[in-house]
């Protein structure tokens, strides 16, 4: 028993007039040790205190005084005497009593104390459940909001469902609900109002927002504490609990909760109401929290996101959802300053003040929807911090840049965010350096304000292509005009002209591709279009086909061509479209020239106006009419403004998409790329086999333009390795392009002129009569010096309806022109058309007037060399210039022998033309046809 003692010594502490035990484990049952006026005393019903006078607080020194009770029989042993034998064995009996009972007193505490700690463990276990339940239920929580973010209708529904519910309820819970949660419901409408329209959010910020708070307590008190609504151990969630109206309102809103958790509101089926109060409720919130959640994947991201952007100190709770469940965050002790990250408040805070309603028009539906959320669930915080600060600008980032969906997915990175935002900003500098770059270069040069993508092309659609003259009278000899993104410096000055084609030759030797031949691969590989070297050895060989001795052989040729076709002209008074007439002959022409093939066009049996006509003059004829259909087609869809084919008008806007889009277009039947592909690939098919033809031909001697090329290829190494049978099909077929529209153009403009202007066509006729015989053929030498007045008449014609009112060219190097340096790959393209309308050189430009070419006129005389260049200028100028006048006049000069032409009535007054490569006739031009007696 003296260790007995000795522990209580150790354990037991003094409050002062006695001692008292400190704990339930150190209080005392009755104790056989005792000393003077000592032993146990109880000191409530259930504690029992050692009481001795040497026990007393702080008094260390009464301590030895304690002695254990001598019992008699120890003193009478020591004293000596067996005397006391039989004494002593009843004080022995009655020692064992006490002993025997001090033991089942001892029993009993230790009986007392297992069943203490028996209900502690079951305390502890039941307090770990409700925390894994808790937990559990922050994890539906998210899950539900992830869900309700992708239904648009879920706010509403919920609303509306409440709304029943609480109909349902009756009298009862009805009023109570009121009192908090009436006025919410009316509010979580507007919350979904706001989801929908964000005019109504400027209305939902201004209500009473406390009312607002307290529902969505309520609401989440649910889900947080429905288990334990009568057992409410946090002392904050107690008294939210007793506002919030006892045992009926957990009923309703563990009902609410079970609403907002059940699948089918959040997946936007609408549900029948379940109107039950009863264990049905319990049991399926059991199901859905007893279900496993997969937390990590939906939203683990997000939480530690959320982590990331709170104080390293909080971390942990953080992590454990935290962010939609405040108030358990709250209770919890914590600061509540990252739960708060996303809280409406602090969008406020983030757009600073009131501009919340600007914030939420531009979240868009997603993220109004989620700011909802937010409210619902994040409303009871506020607090202002810059980590607030930083979720939220990262936050608005991800609305603007990412929208909702994958910031829930990923969570909120920042690294990321801001990579996505770099990337953006780096593809809207590039777009914006794409669209701009071949401007910046040109700034300096004076133009009208550009439109973005459309540049200038919405003038041109207003003037025509008379926009350029409307232009130069405004902006002076050199400015700007943008096709779309690309800029353009157009010259319209002689003096410039000429220093840009001849005199800088060297650093401009080239032509730009323009959008409609960037299109056409057929008319790439021509001499037009081929850049340096390749164009000089190719232009070389070319000219000795055009030497005047070869233009002089083909003057026969020619003139059995027009005879032919004239025979056409049937009756006087006959009514013609004189383009399509002279758009068979030029072709014919042509055709014989260049491949020394007679497509046999301009025939009399072939004297329909249409070419279609042909159709029915047997294989050969159509296969031929199908050609030249083709040819005509595929030469008229190189619209220079948005009336070509989509991949065209995109390469005006966009250039870099053209191809793409060609490649696509191409393949989708109907389309008019689909058709311009289809028509070059025949054509390419025709003329690869006529060029293959050629050269299997033995008869090398033919003169047709195709032949000499061969010839030519063949005695040089060097044009053999530029002209690769491609080239030749390509320059053989540019001929045919170039040498027919233009030509025809030009004939029947003139014809057109003449017959407007009865001076004209009076001089004019005098001097081919007056020619000789009407059966004598002029040479190439007297067409070139008996007919003066016809080449006045032929130069007025050209420059009054100038067939090619712009020439390209683009800069190789960096070079100055006008006064401004133009870096290098600048697109400079001479105005032929600007020209020959400045009345500098051509005063009264708008009147027909071939006297001004007189070479004995002031006019003429004052005039600078370059004010007329329809055939271009320079090196590049057109290569086939002579054999196209030598054509035209030899053709006027047989028509006026023979026929005067008349304005028809069908025709249009003035005449409306298109910008394709070339101008041409809208509706062409028609003429009535009346011999000459
Ligand atoms: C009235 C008829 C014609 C007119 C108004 C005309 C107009 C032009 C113009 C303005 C050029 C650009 C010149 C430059 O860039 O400086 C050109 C080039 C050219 N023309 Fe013509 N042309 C006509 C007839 C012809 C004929 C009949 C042929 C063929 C037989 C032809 C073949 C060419 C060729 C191959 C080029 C490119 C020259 C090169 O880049 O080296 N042209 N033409």
């Amino acid at each position: 028993m003296e260790g007995v003692v000795v522990k209580e010594e150790e354990t037991v502490t003094c409050t002062g007039g006695g001692a008292s035990s400190s704990s339930s484990s150190s209080s005392f049952s009755p104790h056989p040790m005792e000393g003077l006026n000592e032993g146990f005393r109880k000191v409530d019903p259930d504690r029992w205190e050692f009481a001795n006078e040497g026990f007393l607080g702080g008094q260390k020194h009464l301590l030895k005084t304690i002695k254990r009770k001598r019992h008699l029989s120890q003193t009478t042993q020591q004293q000596g005497g067996g005397a006391c034998i039989e004494v002593g064995q009843f004080e022995f009996e009655g020692e064992l009593e006490r002993l025997k009972r001090d033991r089942n007193v001892l029993m009993a505490e230790i009986v007392r104390l297992k069943q203490q700690q028996q209900q502690s463990r079951e305390h502890i276990a039941a307090m770990e459940d409700r925390l894994r339940s808790t937990e559990r239920k922050q994890q539906r929580v998210m899950t539900f909001l992830a869900k309700a973010l992708n239904n648009p209708s879920f706010i509403e529904q919920f609303a509306q469902r409440a709304a029943q519910r609480r109909e349902i309820r009756g009298v009862e819970i009805g009023r109570k609900r009121r009192l908090t949660a009436s006025p919410s419901v009316e509010n979580l409408q507007e919350v979904a109002s706001v989801a929908l329209g964000s005019s109504q959010f400027v209305d939902y910020m201004n209500q009473d927002l406390p009312t607002i708070e307290n529902e969505m307590e309520t609401l989440f008190s649910a889900v947080l504490d429905n288990e334990s609504s009568s057992d409410i151990k946090d002392p904050i969630a107690s008294s939210m609990h007793t506002a919030n109206g006892g045992s009926n309102l957990d009923a309703v809103n563990e009902t609410i909760w079970e609403e907002l958790l059940t699948d089918d509101l959040v997946s936007g089926e609408p549900n029948e109401v379940a109107v039950s109060d009863e264990p049905e409720v319990d049991v399926e919130v059991e199901d859905l929290v007893a279900k496993p959640v997969d937390w990590s994947d939906d939203f683990q991201d997000l939480v530690d996101q959320m982590g990331y952007l709170r104080p390293e100190r909080q971390q942990r709770s953080f992590r454990r959802g935290a962010v939609f469940s405040g108030r358990s965050y709250k209770a919890a002790g914590q600061p509540a300053s990252c739960v708060t990250a996303l809280s409406p408040h602090n969008l406020g805070v983030l757009s600073s003040g009131d501009r919340r309603p600007a914030m939420a028009t531009h979240l868009g539906e997603r993220g109004r929807r989620f700011i909802s959320l937010l409210l619902v669930v994040d409303w009871p915080f506020e607090v202002n911090d810059d980590v607030t600060q930083r979720s939220l600008f990262c936050l608005k980032i991800c609305i603007f840049c990412r929208g909702w969906h994958p910031m829930i997915e990923n969570g909120l990175d920042v690294p990321m965010v801001t990579a996505i935002v770099c990337t953006v900003s780096a593809m809207l500098l590039g777009l914006l350096g794409y669209l701009y770059g071949p401007y910046w270069g040109v700034r300096k040069v004076p133009g009208p304000p550009v439109i973005p993508l459309l540049g200038h092309l919405p003038l041109m659609a207003k003037h025509g292509p008379d926009v350029f003259t409307v232009l130069a009278k405004r902006y002076g000899p050199i400015f700007r005009f943008h096709m779309g993104r690309q800029p353009l410096i157009i010259v319209a000055d002689p003096e410039l002209c000429k220093e840009v084609a001849i005199k800088k030759f060297k650093d401009i030797p080239n032509r730009s591709v323009p959008s409609p031949i960037s299109a056409s691969p057929l008319h790439q590989k021509g001499l037009f279009f081929t850049r340096d070297a390749r164009w000089s050895t190719m232009r070389n060989t070319i000219l000795s086909v055009y030497q005047p001795s070869h233009l002089a052989s083909l003057v026969p040729t020619m003139q059995s061509f027009i005879e032919s076709a004239t025979e056409n002209f049937q009756s006087s008074n006959e009514e013609i479209t004189f383009s399509n007439f002279s758009l068979k002959l030029a072709t014919d022409v042509i055709g014989q020239a260049a491949f020394g093939v007679d497509f046999g066009l301009s025939k009399p049996q072939s004297a329909s106006d249409s070419i279609n006509s042909f159709h029915s003059q047997g294989k050969d004829n159509c296969d031929v009419s199908e050609f030249i259909n083709q040819h005509i087609y595929s030469t008229t869809q190189l619209k220079m403004d948005l009336s070509g084919s989509f991949s065209i008008i995109i390469g005006l806007l966009v250039p870099i998409l053209q191809e793409p889009f060609r490649q696509i277009l191409k393949r989708i039947p109907g389309t008019m790329d689909w058709k311009v592909d289809r028509t070059n690939r025949n054509i390419s098919g025709r003329l690869d086999e006529i060029v293959r033809k050629k050269m299997e031909e033995k008869n090398r001697g033919s003169k047709d333009f195709l032949s000499l090329i061969l010839r030519s290829r063949e005695s040089e190494t060097l044009s053999k390795k530029v002209f690769t049978p491609d080239y030749i099909s390509a320059v053989t077929y540019e001929h045919l392009l170039a040498g027919s529209i233009t030509t025809s153009f030009t004939l029947s403009s003139i014809v057109y002129l003449v017959a407007q202007h009865p001076e004209t066509e009076k001089k004019l006729l005098a001097e081919i009569d007056g020619f000789g015989p009407h059966d004598q053929i002029p040479t190439a030498h007297d067409l070139q010096n008996k007919f003066p007045y016809l080449d006045q008449v032929v130069k007025e014609a050209m420059r009054f309806y100038v067939v090619s009112p712009l020439v390209a060219r683009e800069t190789s190097k960096e070079v100055e022109i006008g006064g401004y340096v133009l870096p290098k790959g600048t697109w400079i393209w001479l105005a032929p058309g600007v020209l020959a309308k400045d009345p500098k050189n051509f005063p009264e430009p708008d009147r027909f007037k071939p006297e001004r070419f007189d070479p004995n006129c002031e006019e003429e005389k004052r005039r600078h060399p370059c004010a007329l260049i329809p055939f271009g200028i320079g090196p590049r100028a057109c290569i086939g210039k002579k054999f196209s006048i030598q054509e035209i006049k030899l053709s006027l000069i047989h028509l006026y022998r023979k026929y005067l032409f008349r304005h028809s009535p069908n025709m249009e007054k003035p005449l409306e033309f298109e910008f394709g490569i070339v101008l041409n006739f809208k509706r062409g031009v028609k003429l009535r046809i009346i011999k000459r007696t």
